[in-house]
């Protein structure tokens, strides 16, 4: 990459993209919300059960302005998720003012696995093992959304949820290739211990985006 074009990389000018579309936010508390999805290509965290494994490497995906992403993404909606790959990977500062600059409501699903740059009006934390998230996005989330692969997971989202705030909002959301499996668990789960609500990839049951 040009060293003009890695520079304004890394001052968040321009970002990987990897797509932008317009759907319905499928899941956690906003699902069913019409919502402009811009997804950042790049992630090291290496969740093997990853949906978006395209998005991890971010030299093959184009980089993009922000200010050209800002401008496209107004035209659509309200209403914007940031998500990746990891966007955390990336200083959102200047993407996320911008897009607030339009009056934007900026949402964000992110693992927290780097520091938490950027404002915004939703923080999704989804926290991983194999990376956890820096300690400081654990105050600020808004919702944590728990992804159940196995038995073990429970016990890690109780974990993750002693460090998030009191208003934070908690999901478990079934790892799509163990739904059949592990629905009935989470079901039962979540009647026993009511704190947690269940989050489900809505979009995947409607064939959208
Ligand atoms: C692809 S990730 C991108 C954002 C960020 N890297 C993260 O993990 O939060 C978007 C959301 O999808 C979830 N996710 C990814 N793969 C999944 C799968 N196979 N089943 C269920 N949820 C999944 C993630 O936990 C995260 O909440
Ligand atoms: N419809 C829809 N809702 C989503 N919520 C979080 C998603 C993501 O990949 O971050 C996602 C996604 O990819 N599509
Ligand atoms: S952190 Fe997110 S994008 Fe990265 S591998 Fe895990 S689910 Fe995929
Ligand atoms: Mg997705």
């Amino acid at each position: 990459m040009k060293k003009e074009i890695q520079d304004l990389v890394n001052q968040g000018k321009m970002l990987p993209l990897m797509e932008a579309f317009y759907t319905i936010q499928g899941e956690g508390f906003h699902k069913g919300t019409a919502a402009y999805f811009i997804r950042v290509g790049g992630c090291d965290v290496g969740c093997h059960w990853c949906d978006v494994k395209e998005s991890w490497n971010p030299d093959i995906h184009p980089p993009t302005s922000a200010d050209d992403i800002v401008n496209e993404a107004a035209k659509y909606s309200d209403t914007i998720v940031i998500t990746g790959g990891e966007p955390l990977t990336w200083d959102m500062t200047y993407l996320t003012n911008k897009l607030k600059e339009k009056a934007l409501k900026i949402h964000i699903e992110t693992s927290g696995a780097y520091p938490l740059t950027g404002v915004w009006d939703w923080i999704c934390l989804s926290p991983k093992k194999i990376k956890l998230p820096q300690t400081e996005i654990y105050s600020k989330a808004h919702e944590l959304k728990v992804i159940v692969y196995n038995n073990s997971d429970f016990q890690f989202a109780e974990e993750q949820a002693t460090q998030v705030n009191g208003n934070c909002i908690l999901y478990l959301q079934p790892e799509w290739s163990k739904r059949e499996k592990m629905m009935p668990l989470i079901v039962d789960y979540v009647m026993k211990n009511p704190k947690w609500r269940i989050s489900l990839q809505t979009h995947k049951y409607l064939n959208i985006p």
